[in-house]
């Protein structure tokens, strides 16, 4: 199977401090992978490598075989959620949408309307983004994050402070973006999710990026 993220020795450090230690990760297409670790341990620092929000001290990120910092900064076609995400918040959701979509300039205002509906936001709701619940902002993020059929798809806490329902739709949203073949990469606080949804799960431990097998991931699951 093609690898469509590769991290190659990578190094991070914050104020002296090794976040990240000379770590590999090898990312087959279509696959979903966890990762997860303790509160400040890197996850959210790897997930800003892969997408060239921040670059290593040292090592290599290479997406689509396509070394970051060479030709291009930012990967193409890559689906970006971070938790709490910013809007332009006197704005609707379908207009806030509309706006990052001019970017790009690439899907239609159909394709639009049609991703919110798939994540069960109304786009006819005039309702600005700032008096949007939590939950609604998340779901504007995952549309955000799927509406331009990115292949590759970065999901920072996606649950994060969802009530059950909603939580449950987005589990479903993410089933069936697997379905589709999209390569998935997913922070969770919650390891049965993580368990329940990805192929392979890595931990960051102090600095060490570490696969997590079938003999210690009851460690895990008790945590
Ligand atoms: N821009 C930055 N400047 C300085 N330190 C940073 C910066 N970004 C991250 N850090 C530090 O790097 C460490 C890892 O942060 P990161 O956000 O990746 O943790 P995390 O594993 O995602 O945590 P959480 O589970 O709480 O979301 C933390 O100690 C954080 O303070």
């Amino acid at each position: 199977m093609e690898t469509v993220i590769k991290l190659d020795r990578i190094s991070k450090e914050y104020d002296g401090i090794n976040i990240l230690n000379n770590i590999n990760l090898d990312i087959k297409k279509g696959s979903t992978v966890g990762i997860v670790g303790a509160n400040g341990s890197g996850k959210s620092v790897l997930f800003k490598l892969i997408c060239g929000f921040t670059s290593p001290d040292s090592g290599q990120v290479y997406i689509r075989n396509e070394k970051l910092g060479d030709k291009v900064d930012f990967p193409k076609n890559v689906g970006v959620f971070i938790n709490e995400p910013g809007y332009i918040s006197m704005y609707s959701g379908l207009d806030n949408l509309k706006f990052l979509a001019g970017i790009n300039n690439k899907i239609s205002n159909d394709k639009i309307i049609q991703t919110m509906e798939r994540v069960g936001l109304n786009p006819n709701n005039k309702v600005k983004v700032s008096n949007y619940s939590l939950g609604m902002k998340q779901k504007l993020g995952i549309a955000q994050a799927i509406m331009e059929d990115q292949d590759i798809l970065i999901l920072d806490e996606p649950f994060n402070a969802l009530d059950y329902k909603t939580y449950q739709d987005i589990k479903e949203i993410i089933k069936e973006l697997q379905k589709e073949g999209r390569t998935i990469l997913l922070t969770s606080h919650n390891f049965e999710d993580i368990e329940q949804l990805c192929d392979n799960i890595y931990v960051i431990d102090n600095g060490n990026l570490k696969i997590i097998d079938e003999e210690s991931i009851n460690i895990y699951k008790k945590r």
